[in-house]
């Protein structure tokens, strides 16, 4: 087996808010594999956040390790993490996030402009299904059509990680799909190492595997031997 693209060792945070310590992930050890996509499911406040974050590079870990290939991430500093998250990382988040002053193309030439070895920006919006919209303004774009865009950027790139944090999270059933299915699109084609937190158990359905949070711990870890595809999955 092709060695893990990330690997946590006993990772943990804490939030010290003052008057209480916030245990977040109380020892995660995990490894994500090339061309995997994983579901990230839990309580509301179980860690998911915090651990893509740490992943993403985007937070450091109060103690344990977490490597990125041979990089080690903890123990980094800004200046380091900033180069990583540049060269390596693809976020999505719930809200989108496009500036509303430019077109989708020139949304995702914002990153396509300083990336060392990125796709055309129209490439980038044709694997996620948006050709016919590349010269539309986010205002006259769907939600769906919206975080499409999103993904585009975040993929435009070629980052080899894509952390995607309640990407459905805004979306009814119908839009969540296509974007599902974008997702899944440059998963399959890109091998692009692909987490998904999702509140939405069914989305579960089309991971190669699904690991549960309880209480900053990973409480389970399922592997689906047989996958759904985005378009048999509702909610
Ligand atoms: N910046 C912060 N300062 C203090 N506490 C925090 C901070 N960020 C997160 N926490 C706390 O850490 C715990 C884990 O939060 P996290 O966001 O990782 O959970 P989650 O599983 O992603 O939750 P959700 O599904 O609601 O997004 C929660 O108790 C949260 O309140």
């Amino acid at each position: 087996m092709a060695p893990p693209v990330f690997r946590t060792e006993n990772l943990t945070k804490v939030y010290d808010t003052g008057k209480v310590k916030v245990h977040a992930l109380a020892g995660v050890d995990l490894e994500l594999y090339e061309g995997e996509l994983t579901v990230l499911l839990g309580p509301s406040g179980s860690g998911k956040s915090t651990l893509l974050n740490i992943l993403g590079g985007l937070d450091t870990a109060t103690s344990g390790r977490v490597w990125f290939r041979d990089l080690e991430l903890t123990g980094m500093g800004d200046r380091q993490l900033t180069a990583y998250r540049r060269d390596h990382v693809g976020f999505v988040f719930q809200f989108y996030n496009l500036v509303a002053s430019l077109t989708a193309r020139e949304n995702v030439q914002l990153v396509t402009d300083v990336s060392k070895h990125p796709m055309r920006p129209a490439e980038a919006l044709a694997l996620v299904g948006l050709e016919p919209r590349l010269d539309h303004f986010p205002a006259e774009l769907s939600g769906g059509e919206q975080q499409r865009v999103a993904i585009a950027r975040a993929i435009a790139k070629r980052p080899e990680v894509l952390l995607c944090d309640e990407p459905t999270g805004a979306l009814d059933s119908k839009t969540g799909v296509q974007v599902l299915e974008a997702l899944q699109r440059v998963n399959d084609e890109l091998g692009t190492a692909t987490v998904v937190i999702t509140h939405n158990a069914m989305i579960r359905k089309m991971a190669h595997r699904v690991l549960r949070f309880q209480d900053g711990r990973i409480s389970s870890v399922e592997t689906n031997d047989t996958r759904l595809a985005p378009s048999e999955i509702e909610w």
